[in-house]
């Protein structure tokens, strides 16, 4: 299998009033395609600061990111977010309210003419169950159909890496549980690249193919998984 992401001794620090705070340094990570992993830590360790310098939000300090054969960050280069082919489910990512779940959906498929739009925004309501769902607005949606449809907005461009920030910590636990299983269905099925970022370990081993366990700013040890 080729290996999409090469994250190589990466050190990432936010600008302070007392200098450089320097919060993530010499991470490194290789990810198969179609593989699907977890970064599992304590609170502050650095995750989400990790997938904010893939998605492209965070400058690297030092070493690099590489996509397939694109190089995306280093010290010397930054390539903006929406050339990065990297597909994002965050919270603060909610669905556009005003637009139905197939425009949701359409948003990222603009540069596409209307038919194709059309063909993948119903393969994308298909693929996460909710082919009927096209014309609702997000208010007319469950929690968890709403993180559905920002899934398959999130698809839709068919980016090579997808990152999903604590994407199920707004919904109650049975809701929660069920849509981790599906997702990782939906993912595998799609063939999808993907990093997962939650504080809840049943989650990540329902989910992830391997967990990569953060402490200061580091992986420390992977575990592998029985997902
Ligand atoms: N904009 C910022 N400016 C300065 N420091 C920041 C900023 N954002 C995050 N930090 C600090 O960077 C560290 C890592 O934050 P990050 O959000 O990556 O952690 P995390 O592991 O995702 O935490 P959590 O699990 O609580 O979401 C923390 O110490 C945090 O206080």
């Amino acid at each position: 299998m080729s290996s999409p992401l090469h994250l190589d001794s990466l050190q990432l620090a936010y600008d302070t009033p007392r200098g450089p705070h320097t919060v993530v340094d010499g991470f490194s990570l290789d990810l198969a395609a179609g593989e699907i992993a977890c970064l599992f830590g304590p609170s502050g360790c650095g995750k989400t600061t990790v997938l904010r310098a893939i998605a492209g939000f965070e400058p690297v300090r030092a070493g690099t990111i590489r996509l397939g054969d694109a190089l995306l960050s280093s010290p010397q280069k930054h390539l903006p977010p929406e050339q990065r082919r990297v597909g994002m489910m965050f919270q603060e990512y909610a669905l556009f309210p005003h637009l139905s779940a197939a425009k949701n959906v359409a948003f990222g498929l603009r540069r596409l003419g209307r038919a194709a739009q059309q063909t993948r925004v119903a393969e994308m309501l298909a693929l996460v169950g909710l082919a009927e769902a096209g014309e609702r607005y997000p208010h007319e949606l469950s929690g968890g159909q709403q993180q559905r449809i920002a899934l398959a907005r999130a698809l839709a461009p068919s980016p090579a890496l997808l990152l999903l920030d604590e994407p199920f910590s707004n919904l109650d636990g049975g809701t929660r549980e069920r849509l981790t299983a599906e997702v990782r269905g939906i993912l595998k099925k799609a063939g999808q690249t993907a990093i997962l970022v939650t504080h809840n370990d049943a989650e990540a081993h329902a989910m992830a193919d391997r967990i990569g366990v953060m402490h200061g700013g580091r992986v420390t040890h992977w575990l592998e998984t029985a997902a």
